[in-house]
């Protein structure tokens, strides 16, 4: 399989300042054109008289920036927090002499990979179900440079431009258009990413502009041809993501409603409005001119049979060998958790789409004697719970696994009950510094364990309460409760409930 790299040669379209409209809020220059054939839709101009139904129809192109600390073609640094422009080569900048290239250089006609497929799982409500798995097909991925960029800068009317991103390798990923509003994208996305970090192609992080999707959106009447596509570009959230396709296909549904007409251009989201504005149209073909790049050697993949006997294993890349060493996927992942912990599937999934969350748990888990499942309980309700209340990441947390642990180990032995230990937790983040054993001790935590001392606290309460007792005797099993309220009323909260229960039984017998 050889893949010669294309140069493509893009006419006007360098990054000449002013070369953009102003109002374009998108700080990235645009990734190479492809090609995909758009379906005429004059008819779908027109909604029938009575049809009211619409289908809406998502394909994403997404460009990951590949994991390596050089670009593709130089020796330059790739760095988020670098300066502007002190990362460029000569290379990069294609000095001396000139503007900068004017082209990129894209696998765009003969992809790495291609008729791939990206499996990933819609929670359905608050619950995962297998019926809610969906497949999304990949059209292609090509490796490509990446671009400068230009910065706006409304109140001094400049633009400045930015080279430090222009050569860094990305690999493209083209999907089909088989998704269909802003959910399933933003799940198929969040899964392509973390198979990336798994996989160590790409750090995959959306803030850092190392994972920008364009989205291209069309809605038609079921049963009919395909619309005509906008596309959002360089949406960097899977948030917004969400939001853009959702926003751009109800614009869309009310713009041919209102008996307008989709016109096939770009679009940006406005984060703050929520809403998309046009960038510019894509209408009328354009001519990329593309033309292969003479100076770069086909890139050749091999698999165990294709392999040259004589080839030196370390200059060949072969795919048989990667396949073998590839680590665990998030899907495999997902799985062993259900089978080694007995948790349920859409706990699997919560664990993963938290950064590091399952690497807290893992800790936790390793360190505790608590069973999964209420460690699972803990750590999506109560601890999650309070990192998103706070808005704060996994990392952020002030509390440890091995404290979370030994308030679990507690727990679970019966030296405090549940209600002490939610306390104890709340201590634990306000006041770090100070450990469980401390706050136990402080707040008097510890569960009462003296059976003698128990059972006398138990009689006392019974005997204080005559009319109870009668009502239980004459079999009014409700109002053991009641009794063992007051026991834990007289205990200050520190005996376990069950061994009330079981004492008062007994006793009332
Ligand atoms: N009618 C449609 N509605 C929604 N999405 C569509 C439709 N037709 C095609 N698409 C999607 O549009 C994308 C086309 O990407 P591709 O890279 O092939 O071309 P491009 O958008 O013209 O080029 P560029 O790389 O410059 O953005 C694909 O993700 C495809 O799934
Ligand atoms: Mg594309
Ligand atoms: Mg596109």
């Amino acid at each position: 399989m050889a893949a010669p790299i294309l140069r493509c040669a893009r006419a006007g379209r360098c990054w000449s300042l002013g070369s953009r409209p102003r109002r374009t809020r998108a700080l990235f220059a645009e990734p190479v054109p492809g090609r995909v054939r758009e379906q005429s839709s004059a008819a779908l101009q027109e909604p029938r008289p009575g049809a009211h139904e619409w289908a809406a129809v998502v394909g994403l192109e997404i460009h990951a920036q590949i994991s390596s600390n050089s670009k593709l073609f130089s020796g330059s640094q790739v760095s988020f927090l670098a300066p502007p422009n002190s990362s460029v080569s000569f290379f990069d900048a294609s000095l001396p002499g000139t503007l900068p290239a004017g082209y990129q250089i894209t696998q765009q006609r003969l992809p790495i990979a291609v008729n791939g497929c990206l499996t990933y799982s819609l929670s359905v409500g608050a619950h995962w179900s297998p019926s809610a798995t969906k497949t999304v097909r990949i059209k292609q991925i090509q490796l490509e440079q990446d671009s400068g960029k230009s910065l706006h800068d409304d109140t001094r009317s400049q633009t400045l431009i930015d080279l430090n991103r222009a050569g860094v390798g990305l690999m493209e990923v083209v999907m089909e258009p088989d998704m269909s509003c802003g959910a399933e994208a933003a799940t198929a996305v969040r899964e392509l990413q973390l198979i990336l970090r798994a996989l160590g192609t790409s750090q995959a992080n959306m803030a850092e502009g190392q994972l920008r999707v364009d989205a291209n959106v069309s809605v038609h009447h079921p049963g009919e041809p395909l619309g005509v596509r906008t596309e959002v570009k360089n949406l960097n959230s899977i948030r917004f993501l969400a939001k853009a396709i959702d926003y751009e296909i109800q614009r869309q549904i009310e713009e041919l409603r209102n008996g307008g007409k989709i016109l096939n251009e770009t679009r940006a989201f406005d984060e703050k409005l929520g809403c998309t504005v046009s960038m510019r149209d894509k209408e009328g073909k354009q001519d990329y001119r593309f033309m292969p790049e003479p100076n770069l050697p086909p890139l050749i993949l091999y698999d165990a049979e294709s392999l040259p006997t004589a080839a030196d294993p370390q200059q060949v890349v072969n795919i048989d060998w990667i396949r073998e060493r590839l680590p665990e996927l998030p899907s495999v992942t997902r799985g062993r958790l259900v089978e080694q912990y007995g948790i349920l599937p859409e706990h699997s999934f919560a664990l993963l789409n938290e950064d590091g969350l399952l690497e807290f748990f893992q800790t936790v888990m390793k360190e505790t004697r608590a069973e999964p499942k209420k460690v699972i309980g803990w750590i999506l309700s109560t601890f999650l719970g309070y990192l998103k209340q706070r808005n704060l990441a996994v990392s952020e947390s002030p509390i440890s696994p091995s404290s979370l642990a030994e308030l679990l180990s507690l727990v679970d032995s019966k030296v405090i009950s549940l209600p002490a230990a939610k306390q104890v937790f709340e201590e634990l983040w306000q006041n770090q510094g100070k450990t469980t054993g401390q706050i136990i001790q402080e707040k008097k935590l510890e569960l009462l364990q003296n059976q003698e001392e128990l059972e006398e606290i138990c009689q006392a309460v019974l005997a204080e309460h005559p009319q109870e007792v009668m009502a239980v005797k004459k079999g009014n099993q409700k109002v053991v409760n009641k009794l063992i309220g007051m026991v834990r009323r007289a205990t200050e909260g520190r005996a376990d409930p069950i061994r009330i229960k079981q004492i008062l039984e007994k006793q009332l017998q």
